[in-house]
C-alpha cells in the first residue's frame, strides 16, 4: 500500500496582503515558512520516494521545508532536459539517498488573468460578492483572461494520473506540494465531487491531507492535524 500527500503551500506574502496570486511568483511569509516546518514535524515519520512540486516558489519551499524535518533522504531537483540533464546526475553511494522533486507547471495555480495583482477586497466592491465568488471557487466561470477550474483540471488531471499515479502503482509513496486551486481539482478528481461541491472546497495551506492508494483506488485517509486525522473535507455531503 503507498500513501498520496497533497500538500497546499504555507501562507505566502500576497496571501498575506490578500491579493490575487495565481502564476505571481512570491515567496512563503513568515506565517508560511512555519505552517510548512510545522507540516514537516507532522510528516517526519513518513517515507517519501518522489516529490512532485509546481514551478512556483512558494510551493518549492514547502517541499523543502517539509524536508528539511524528514530523513527519507536528500530532495534532488531532477531535471528533465539540458545540461543539468546530463550533469546533474549523482553517481555511486550518494546516488541510492536521493529524493527526487519533478517541478511542473502543470501543477501551478489557477492563472487568474487580469485579477493577478489585485487586492480580493477591491474586487469584490469593483464586480460584487457574488461574481468574485464564482471566480474563485466556481468550476467553470473563468476570470478575465484567466483560467477557470475546469481549465486547470484539463492540466492537473492528466499530469496527475500520467506522472503521479504510476508512481503510487509501483508502491512508491509521493508528495505533491501544490496551491489551492490546482489542488482543488485534483481533489474533486479524486473524490468525484460534483460542481455544486467543488464550490465549497477550501483547501487549507500547511495542512497535509493524507490518501492510501490500493488495488487502483485511493481512500481518504484525510487531513493530518496535530491530533491526528480529520476525515471531513468539509463541504457538507
Ligand atoms: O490568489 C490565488 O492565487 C488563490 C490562492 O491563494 O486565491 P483564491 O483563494 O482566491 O483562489
Amino acid at each position: 500500500m503507498s500513501k498520496l500527500v497533497l500538500l497546499r503551500h504555507g501562507e505566502s506574502m500576497w496571501n498575506k496582503l490578500n491579493l490575487f496570486t495565481g502564476w505571481v511568483d512570491v515567496p512563503l511569509s513568515d506565517r508560511g515558512i512555519e505552517e510548512a516546518l510545522r507540516a514537516g514535524e507532522l510528516l517526519k515519520d513518513y517515507r517519501f520516494d518522489v516529490i512532485f512540486t509546481s514551478e512556483l516558489i512558494r510551493a518549492i519551499q514547502t517541499a523543502m521545508l517539509v524536508m528539511s524535518r524528514n530523513r527519507s533522504g536528500v530532495p534532488k531537483v531532477i531535471h528533465e532536459d539540458g545540461k543539468m540533464k546530463e550533469w546533474g546526475v549523482v553517481y555511486g553511494e550518494h546516488g541510492k539517498n536521493y529524493v527526487p522533486v519533478y517541478k511542473s507547471w502543470h501543477l501551478n495555480e489557477r492563472y487568474y488573468g487580469k485579477l493577478q495583482g489585485w487586492n480580493k477586497d477591491h474586487a469584490r466592491k469593483v464586480y460584487g460578492e457574488e461574481q468574485v465568488h464564482l471566480w474563485r471557487r466556481s468550476y467553470d466561470v473563468a476570470p478575465p483572461d484567466g483560467e477557470s477550474l475546469k481549465d486547470t483540471a484539463e492540466r492537473t488531471v492528466p499530469y496527475f494520473r500520467e506522472r503521479v499515479i504510476p508512481e503510487l502503482e509501483k508502491g512508491k509513496n509521493v508528495l505533491v506540494s501544490a496551491h489551492g486551486n490546482s489542488l482543488r481539482s485534483i481533489v474533486m478528481h479524486i473524490e468525484g465531487l460534483t460542481k455544486e461541491e467543488v464550490l465549497r472546497l477550501n483547501i487549507p495551506t500547511g495542512v497535509p491531507l493524507v490518501y492510501e492508494y490500493e488495488n487502483g483506488a485511493l481512500r481518504r485517509i484525510g487531513y493530518l492535524r496535530k491530533n491526528g486525522f480529520d476525515d471531513d473535507l468539509h463541504i457538507g455531503r
